[in-house]
């Protein structure tokens, strides 16, 4: 069975690279990354400028994922945007990489993206639509005017391959109207989805919260979001012109997760809380497991299967 995956007209080995903010915050890391299994990778959202993010403990691994009040830590842009095409240059035949932004504002966002769009990158653009509004106000992808508005502006200038990353949906009124305004778009896809917005973890024993920031809310990752990420790519998948491609991202932990993702018409595959626990052999183990089910149920390529999901 083959995992080849063609996504933007190239082909990649796999369908399977990190998620954004797991494992790629520095050349170490992206490095790494790099001479993995893993196809390709994305970098950390970055802001216009280096950031220290929240104090911490601000990542924590639970039993059943993980939950992260971050705050955005990351290098800042010309880090990132010097790492990409420095690697462009080593590597001229290297799998395209994608490159994450999330800028505090409407503002910091273009201003990141016209540089992009004037610099030599050839890579894709992932532009983190859970990046915060003015205070009081829900995330950007949580207003749909804001959501409408960010998009005209950005495509008014912005000329590559762009990416969206989106928080879940939990209510098919907010599928209908997000989907009808990404579909006003020339995207390349849109990449679902971001963890689940404040959760709480708990530890009995110490009778407290596990990490510092925001008294202990956080987003959730891990197999306590693969329900919701399941449903978000289908739902987007079933709802988006097919030109926008889904990018599957949410409590894969095994190959069969990734065959569930596959099922509901994702293209891409992006790992977070697992490649934190585990490291990049994570990507051998979830290829290994994945090409099994594949094998088992007689299938030699994922197209056989992409978005099959069946109804009862
Ligand atoms: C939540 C934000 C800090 C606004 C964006 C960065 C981010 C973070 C983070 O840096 O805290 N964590 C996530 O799980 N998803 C994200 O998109």
């Amino acid at each position: 069975a083959s995992l080849a995956t063609t996504f933007l007209n190239h082909t990649y080995e796999n369908p399977f690279m990190n998620a954004s903010g797991v494992h790629c915050k520095d050349t170490k890391e992206l490095n790494e990354l790099d001479n993995s299994k893993s196809s390709t990778f994305i970098t950390k959202s970055s802001t216009s400028l280096k950031r220290e993010g929240n104090p911490e403990p601000r990542y924590f691994s639970v039993p059943l994922g993980s939950i992260n009040s971050m705050g955005l830590p990351n290098e800042g842009f010309n880090y990132y945007l010097k790492y990409v095409i420095d690697r462009q240059q080593r590597m001229p035949k290297g799998n395209p990489a994608f490159f994450s932004v999330a800028g505090m504002s409407v503002d910091e966002n273009l201003k990141m993206l016209k540089a992009v769009q004037d610099s030599d990158f050839n890579g894709v653009t992932e532009l983190n639509l859970s990046c915060p509004n003015v205070p009081g106000k829900p995330q950007v992808a949580y207003d749909f005017d804001l959501l409408g508005e960010i998009l005209q502006k950005v495509f008014e200038f912005f000329t590559k391959p762009l990416g969206v990353k989106l928080p879940p949906y939990f209510d098919f009124a907010h599928f209908d109207t997000a989907a009808s305004i990404l579909n006003r778009f020339p995207l390349v896809y849109v990449n679902c989805i971001n963890s689940i917005g404040n959760g709480l973890y708990i530890d009995i024993e110490k009778e407290s919260v596990v990490i510092k920031p925001k008294n202990g809310f956080g987003g959730l990752g891990g197999e306590y979001i693969k329900p919701t990420a399941l449903a978000n790519v289908r739902a987007f998948y079933t709802r988006l012109n097919p030109s926008i491609k889904i990018i599957g991202t949410g409590g894969i932990r095994t190959g069969g997760d990734a065959f569930e993702h596959l099922l509901c018409g994702a293209t891409m595959l992006q790992v977070g809380t697992e490649l934190y626990k585990e490291g990049v052999s994570v990507f051998d183990r979830i290829e290994r497991e994945l090409k099994e089910i594949m094998e088992k149920k007689g299938y030699t390529s994922i197209e056989q299967f992409r978005g099959k999901l069946r109804t009862l």
